[in-house]
This record gives structure tokens, C-alpha cells and sequence, in this order.
């Protein structure tokens, strides 16, 4: 499973807008539809190499692109059949439909399959679940190699209904841009290996896939006060803030307070007693606060977060600190840069009765905070209140064990203590936390993405 790095995501409103800005400046949808057709039959061609494909083709447009592959196919000397499940209902896949001039086979119970089944039946048109028949006729041909048009039938492409398809995929050929369904749960991994067909499409937009991680070195003339000041407020639980803070002084910052903790896991981190907490929160050089990891619901807590956001400081929230500091912040209209990093139950206690995709309810949440959320998860959602999200499927599977999350909090503060925009750093700390993770995989605990013989390796 995989997603192209730092490519744009479109929902199927947007998805339309672009096309019709497409049709706008010249280009028509039948030209596109053809890119589209061209650039599944190349890989589907690939993938058959030489073996016989079978396109199922839809009733819309899906249909219409798998039409113009099927003749593109033939064109090349492919093994090529179609099965349609039902006449074509637009006029531009009539028309792809009526440059195939092979058969075109029921899709019924009856229909033999083929090595490589090419799956046009629908895309961001989906409106409803697919029938049973249909369910029960595509799953008699599961087995075999398939190649999704757009996204496999069956899924809603925004994400907003979990609905399976009954052919997953191995490859899937997003048009013009990904969709949220191919970059979130439950859908996205029964989309394979995502490719990108441009087919021309300037898909610009404000949502985009995880960018490749691109290590900062620091400037010649650093010094451990210019690459950040990190200070994490331990609560009853210390171990985990000192996981965010040898963390935060992994990724980067150059000097790492430990307030209320004598756990201070590197001997360069400054442990301190956390009556000394209010007065480091006046320390100008401090260029981030992290509240949260092992500090669970408490008057403490909740004292501790408000001192915090009285500070101004840039600030990290983590678990309960989130829920704790919500309303303050909402107050504060943005006026506190902040990084809010729940995970699913955290996220549903601090933003109740939100609906719509998990790209939907995280943009709102932002919006409502005034802040950066990272909606944690397999399929990690980093949203803005301004709009601009980054989806980071398909993290790690071995980020999910305890401590993780401390780990990534204590990178968001590293990134967030350098300065600047506060999504940059968000998603910057989220690459950091899957690219270590994916250097470990196996026996991943969270101890091993701060030590130091993953330092060594990285930096061989
Ligand atoms: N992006 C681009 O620039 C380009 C996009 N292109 C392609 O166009 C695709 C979108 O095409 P599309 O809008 O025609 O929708 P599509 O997915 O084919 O399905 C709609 C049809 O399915 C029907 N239908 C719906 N649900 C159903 C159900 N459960 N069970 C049964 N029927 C159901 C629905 O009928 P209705 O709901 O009206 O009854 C309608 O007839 C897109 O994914 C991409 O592949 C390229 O060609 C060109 C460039
Ligand atoms: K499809």
C-alpha cells in the first residue's frame, strides 16, 4: 500500500470544479477522458504483461474510461474482453463506447474472469451502496490481479461513508487527483498501490499527501538557543514527558527543559523542579511548551495548560491537555500558535458531534480551536484552521504501541520551537515520526525512535 508523496486531493465537489475549469481554458472532458483511458491502459498493460485483462465497465463515466482503455489495449495487441453492467449513460461514454468495436459480455454470475481484471464500473459518482447481485457477481471474479479506475467500486470516494468494495484493488489509477477515500480508513487499504494520472488536470487545491521527510540541517552559524527551546510540563505519569523530551532534542531542538521531573532520560536534558514552572514560562528563549503526555484530567493539569496559553507561547496539547485548554483557546482566535495532537477517543471527547469524513470533522476541529490538529491514526490527518490538510496514509503500523504519541508531540515541539508556521511543523514532526518508524518496523518500541542507534543509521 503506498500514496504518491505531496500530491493533491480533491473531494468530488472539488474534483468537478476542476474539471470544469479544465473545460474552461480548452480542454474538453472528452480529452480528458481519453488521458484517462490512455494512462489506465498503460498500466494496465504493464501489469497483464501479456496475460488476457477483462474491463468491467460502468453505466457513467468510470465506464467511459474503461471503454477507451479496452480499444487503446486492443489497439496494442492486448488479450482484451469487457463486460458492461449496464448501457452507458452519458454521452461521452456512449460515445468511448461506440469507438470499442469488440463484443461487450453481460456482467453476470456467468462471466469468466480474466488474469487482470481492469474495474471501470464507478467512481466519484458513486451515490448509493452497490446492489447484492452486483456484490455477489464481483466477488465470483476476487482472485485475481485487479486494477482500479479511479477508485475501486463500491467505495464512496470522499470518505464520508465507509462503504467495502467487493473487488479490492491492487494498483489504483486516481484521475487528476487523489481522493480522500484512497488516504483514509476503512477505504484506503482496499486501494493498493495508489498511482496519480495528472491527465492534465491542475488539481491545485489545499489538501495534499504527506510530503517525502527532508532532513534541516542547521544553519552554519546555530547555536543550541537558535534551533529551539523546548520546555515539556511532566505530569503523574513522567516517563512519557520524557519521551517527548528526548524526542523534542532528537528532532532538532537545541535545549530541552523537563519541568516537574527528575526522569530526564539524556543527561542533556535540564530536569527541573516544577514549582519552577511559571517562571520558565516567562523564559523568552523558550520557543515551544508541551502540555499533555502522562499528565491525565486534573485541577493540576488544568492550571498548568492555563498558565501556558496566559504564557503566549507557541504550544503543543496532547492527550487530556486538549479537552482542557479547548475553550481558552477558542477565545484566543489564533492568537496562540498551537498543535493540537489527539488521537481517536482524545479527538471525540474534546470535539463531540462533528460528522462528515475524518478530513471533514479535523477541519473543523481547527477551526473551531483556532489551531493545528493532528487527528492521529493509521491514517493521520494534519488540518488547519485556514483549510490546508495533509493526509499521512499509510503511516507505520508500528507506531501503534504506548508512548508513540509523547514521541510525536515531542517532535511537533521541536519543529514548532523552531519558529514558523505551525502546520509546517506538523507536518514536518509527522514525516520525522513515520520515517523513523519505517527505519525500525519489527520490535518497534517507543524508546527505540529516540535512541541513538537509530541516529547512527540514519546518518549513514
Ligand atoms: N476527474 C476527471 O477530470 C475525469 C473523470 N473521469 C471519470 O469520470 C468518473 C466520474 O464519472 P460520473 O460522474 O459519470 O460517475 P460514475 O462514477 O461513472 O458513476 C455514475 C453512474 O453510476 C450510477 N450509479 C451511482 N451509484 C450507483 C449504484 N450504487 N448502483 C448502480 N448505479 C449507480 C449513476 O446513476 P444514478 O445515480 O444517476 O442513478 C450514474 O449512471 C470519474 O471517477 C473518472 O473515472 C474521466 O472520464 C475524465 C476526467
Ligand atoms: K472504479
Amino acid at each position: 500500500m503506498s500514496v504518491p508523496a505531496n500530491v493533491p486531493i480533491l473531494t468530488s465537489e472539488a474534483m468537478r470544479a476542476a474539471e470544469a475549469a479544465c473545460a474552461a481554458s480548452g480542454v474538453s472532458l472528452s480529452e480528458l477522458m481519453d488521458r484517462a483511458g490512455a494512462a489506465i491502459a498503460d498500466i494496465a498493460w504493464r501489469m497483464a504483461a501479456g496475460s488476457p485483462i477483462l474491463i468491467l465497465c460502468g453505466p457513467g463515466n468510470n465506464g467511459g474510461d474503461g471503454y477507451v482503455a479496452a480499444r487503446l489495449l486492443a489497439e496494442r495487441g492486448a488479450e482484451v474482453r469487457v463486460a458492461a453492467l449496464a448501457d452507458p449513460a452519458t454521452e461521452l461514454a456512449r460515445a468511448a463506447r461506440a469507438l470499442w468495436t469488440g463484443a461487450v459480455e453481460p456482467l453476470d454470475r456467468d462471466l469468466a474472469p480474466a488474469a487482470l481484471i481492469v474495474d471501470a464500473l464507478f467512481g466519484v459518482g458513486l451515490s448509493r451502496p452497490l446492489p447484492y447481485e452486483l456484490i455477489e457477481n464481483l466477488q465470483s471474479l476476487a482472485g485475481r490481479r485487479v486494477l482500479a479506475v479511479d477508485v475501486p467500486s463500491g467505495v464512496a470516494s470522499d470518505g464520508v461513508r465507509d462503504w467495502s468494495p467487493p473487488l479490492p484493488a491492487d494498483v489504483t489509477v486516481a484521475l487528476g487527483a487523489l481522493k480522500p477515500a484512497h488516504v483514509l480508513l476503512p477505504t484506503a487499504p482496499h486501494c493498493g498501490q495508489v498511482l496519480l494520472a495528472r491527465i492534465g488536470i491542475d488539481a491545485g487545491g489545499t489538501m495534499r499527501t504527506l510530503p517525502s521527510v527532508s532532513s534541516t540541517k542547521p544553519d552554519v552559524a546555530a547555536h543550541k538557543f537558535s534551533r529551539g527551546m523546548v520546555l515539556v510540563r511532566a505530569g503523574p505519569m513522567p516517563g512519557a514527558a520524557g519521551l517527548a523530551s528526548a524526542a523534542a532534542l532528537r528532532a532538532g531542538a537545541g535545549y530541552v527543559v523537563l519541568s516537574g521531573s527528575d526522569h530526564a532520560p539524556f543527561s542533556a536534558i535540564i530536569a527541573e523542579d516544577g514549582a519552577g514552572y511559571a517562571d520558565r514560562l516567562g523564559d523568552a528563549r523558550i520557543g515551544a511548551v508541551i502540555v499533555g503526555p502522562g499528565y491525565p484530567v486534573s485541577d493540576a493539569l488544568d492550571d498548568d495548560v492555563m498558565a501556558a496559553l496566559d504564557a503566549g507561547k507557541p504550544l503543543v496539547l496532547d492527550a487530556a491537555a486538549i479537552a482542557a485548554a479547548l475553550p481558552r483557546l477558542h477565545q484566543l482566535d489564533g492568537a496562540v500558535p498551537a498543535i493540537l495532537t489527539p488521537h481517536e477517543g482524545e479527538f471525540a471527547r474534546a470535539f463531540p458531534g462533528l460528522s462528515g469524513s475524518k478530513i471533514d470533522r479535523a477541519l473543523a476541529a481547527a477551526a473551531f480551536a483556532q489551531a493545528v490538529v493532528v487527528y492521529k491514526g493509521a491514517d493521520t490527518i494534519i488540518a488547519a484552521p485556514d483549510g490546508r490538510v495533509v493526509a499521512a496514509w499509510p503511516g507505520s503500523p508500528w507506531l501503534a504501541t504506548a508512548g508513540t504519541g509523547d514521541v510525536l508531540a515531542g517532535a511537533c515541539g521541536a519543529m514548532l520551537a523552531r519558529g514558523g508556521d505551525a502546520f509546517d511543523a506538523a507536518v514536518a514532526a509527522v514525516g520525522w515520526h513515520i520515517a523513523r518508524a519505517a527505519r525500525i518496523g519489527p520490535g518497534l518500541v517507543a524508546d527505540d525512535l529516540v535512541a541513538d542507534d537509530l541516529v547512527r543509521e540514519c546518518n549513514d
